[in-house]
């Protein structure tokens, strides 16, 4: 096996939104071929994937489990935790947030087990993907490479309760940085600027912005001290902003999502 491929065939359960995204990534980048791919739905063939040949569609969970050789769980949350999978000793890997490596071993009972996470930005090869196996052989490890690979950049962390924590930062695409941009828009058409022409230029804003520090080593704090150093237009705005609390309030929405994954992530009562 070359460390760039997926050995035997790969079973996604759930296609939607992110599931769809890593399956276009993984077919994309040839990790796994169409003949080589289950899904599973309960409602079947589903998204660009439902036009793809080759692809075995099943409603069957199970047969996913003993079918396949490696696992991928991109279901909801609530829906995977209620999953019991005869998966054997097969790869489980999963992307719901919240869900801990200790609930994939009661949904899966397999030894091999990835808590992963990565958001739909896959389909273009731009998404970060950490993930969290202690304990996972080296060819495990390379599949599970493999995978995030094809959908952008990923890491293996250290500790689990950081998968909580990019859950909350990385996961949502646009998501929070959706949320930064509508409220640039709204000053810009609540200064008179017509919502086209605002949402064209924030946009383009967001992709310059993007491009530059993703193609930089530099912390997001050089671009920000540079500003204030400038001491032009900008350093008036970040000062007014930091008065007004932006960082306090940036910090609390991403501790409200993480609080929400420990949630998930809770054992039952
Ligand atoms: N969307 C996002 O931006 C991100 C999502 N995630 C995680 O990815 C996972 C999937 O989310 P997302 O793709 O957004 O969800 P969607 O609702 O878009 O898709 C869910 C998919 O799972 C299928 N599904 C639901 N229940 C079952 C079941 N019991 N058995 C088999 N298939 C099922 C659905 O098809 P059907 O209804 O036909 O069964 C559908 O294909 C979640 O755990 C989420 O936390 C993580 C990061 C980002
Ligand atoms: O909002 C959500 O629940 C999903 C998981 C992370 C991003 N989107």
């Amino acid at each position: 096996m070359t460390d760039d491929t997926v050995p035997g065939r790969l079973g996604l359960i759930g296609c939607g939104q992110l599931g769809g995204a890593i399956a276009g990534a993984l077919l994309r980048a040839g990790v796994v071929p169409p003949l080589r791919l289950t899904i599973c739905t309960r409602s079947g063939p589903a998204g660009p994937m439902a036009e793809v040949a080759g692809i075995v569609w099943t409603a069957d969970p199970q047969a996913v489990a003993q079918g396949c050789d490696t696992l991928l769980l991109a279901l909801p949350p609530m829906a995977g935790r209620a999953l019991r999978l005869a998966a054997g000793g097969r790869l489980v890997i999963s992307v719901m947030a919240g869900v801990t490596l200790a609930q994939l071993a009661t949904i899966s009972g397999s030894p091999r087990r990835v808590r992963a996470m990565s958001n739909p930005a896959a389909q273009s090869g731009m998404a970060y993907s950490p993930f969290y196996a202690p304990g996972l052989s080296d060819a495990d490890r390379a599949v599970t490479r493999a995978v995030f690979d094809a959908c952008g950049l990923t890491d293996e962390v250290p500790e689990e309760s950081q998968m909580d924590v990019f859950t909350a930062v990385t996961g949502p695409v646009p998501g929070f940085v959706a949320y930064v941009a509508q409220c640039m828009q709204e000053y810009a058409q609540s200064q008179g600027v017509a919502p086209d022409t605002a949402r064209r230029a924030v946009a383009q804003l967001f992709r310059a912005a993007g491009t530059l520090m993703a193609d930089s080593e530099r912390p997001p704090a050089a671009f920000v001290q540079e500003m204030l150093d400038y001491a032009g237009t900008t350093a008036a705005g970040l000062a007014a902003m930091q008065a007004a609390g932006l960082p306090a309030a940036v910090a609390q929405g991403l501790e409200a999502a993480r609080q929400r994954c420990l949630t998930i992530g809770a054992p039952e009562d």
